[in-house]
């Protein structure tokens, strides 16, 4: 029976254990999770998915064989150096941070560790994440086959370069973000629209589902999709009109770029904060 402990009890986290616990990958009882303090949560948690909790780190640790670093990258320094003389050898480590680095966890470690590094993104709750892991090179095929069956429970999985890890958190780490925006806009003018909140929140939930399953499925590209959804002189060409007119692709392109390069600087960051 495989033991994992969590640091860090916040949305990243729950996602995945939920997705873990539905799934019964792994007993729910062998599941540990501590935060910073808010033992409320813990104890929401605990109920919730029958996972078990402390602060105690001989408690956490104790026949621990995968620790998922599970903070934000702010508060890792901190979280990192308290837990190192429990990381040795035998633990797998599983970091989903933004933008740190692999041998950053390690310089804090003061140590060499197994590591992989992952990028998840929250629909892993519904087992929908497209996550991409990157490794080092002490992380074993045995660890690699469960590291892949825990996040394959959750969803889509690829393996990458590890500098390629930015550009998948600016892409689909945030990208469910990106999308809820959207959403947000379409459930806004809704009402200025005329439509009843429950009924457009019913239409726009299939419309993106819809879509997301023709891209899925279909061999066109995008640009041809849309192209069949807009009839010339109707009612899409005078919408996106409008888009156009906004530079609304342009907007998501830079807005995935500044997402790409702000896992960057957290990265430098944090190495910066290291050598403090
Ligand atoms: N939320 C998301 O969509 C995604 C988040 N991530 C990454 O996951 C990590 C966590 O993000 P969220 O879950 O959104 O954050 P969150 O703020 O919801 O949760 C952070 C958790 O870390 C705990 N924590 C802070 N300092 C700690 C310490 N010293 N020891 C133990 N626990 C500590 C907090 O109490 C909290 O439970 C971040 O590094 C983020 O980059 C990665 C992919 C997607
Ligand atoms: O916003 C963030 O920093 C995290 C990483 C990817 C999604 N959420």
């Amino acid at each position: 029976m495989k033991k994992i402990a969590f640091i860090g009890a916040g949305s990243m986290a729950e996602a995945l254990i939920s997705g873990i616990v539905e799934n019964k990958i792994i007993d729910s009882k062998n599941i540990w999770i501590t935060n910073k303090a808010d033992q409320e949560k813990l104890m929401e948690m605990q109920r919730r998915y029958g996972v078990q909790s402390t602060y105690q780190l001989d408690e956490l640790f104790q026949n621990a064989e995968i620790v998922f670093l599970a903070m934000k990258p702010k508060d890792a320094a901190e979280a990192i150096s308290r837990i190192k003389n429990y990381l040795t050898k035998d633990i797998l480590v599983i970091s989903v941070l933004a933008g740190v680095a692999i041998n950053s966890i390690e310089k804090l470690a003061e140590k060499s560790l197994a590591v992989v590094r992952a990028m998840p993104n929250t629909s892993a709750a519904v087992g929908k994440s497209a996550t991409a892991l990157a490794i080092n090179e002490r992380v074993s095929n045995e660890h690699m086959k469960l590291v892949t069956k825990i996040f394959e429970t959750v969803g889509l999985t690829t393996i990458v370069q590890e500098v390629q890890l930015d550009a998948v958190t600016g892409l689909s780490g945030s990208g469910p973000a990106y999308i809820y925006y959207l959403a947000e806009a379409m459930e806004k003018s809704a009402m200025d629209i005329g439509l009843e909140k429950e009924v457009a929140k019913e239409l726009i939930v299939q419309t993106l589902l819809g879509a997301a399953e023709m891209l899925s499925k279909s061999a066109k590209e995008p640009q041809q999709l849309r192209k069949e959804v807009t009839s010339p002189g109707g009612t899409t060409e005078a919408g996106i009109k409008i888009l156009e007119s906004y530079s609304v692709q342009n907007a998501f392109i830079d807005c995935i770029k500044e997402a790409t390069a702000q896992s960057k600087r957290l990265g430098k960051a944090f190495g910066a904060e290291m050598k403090v």
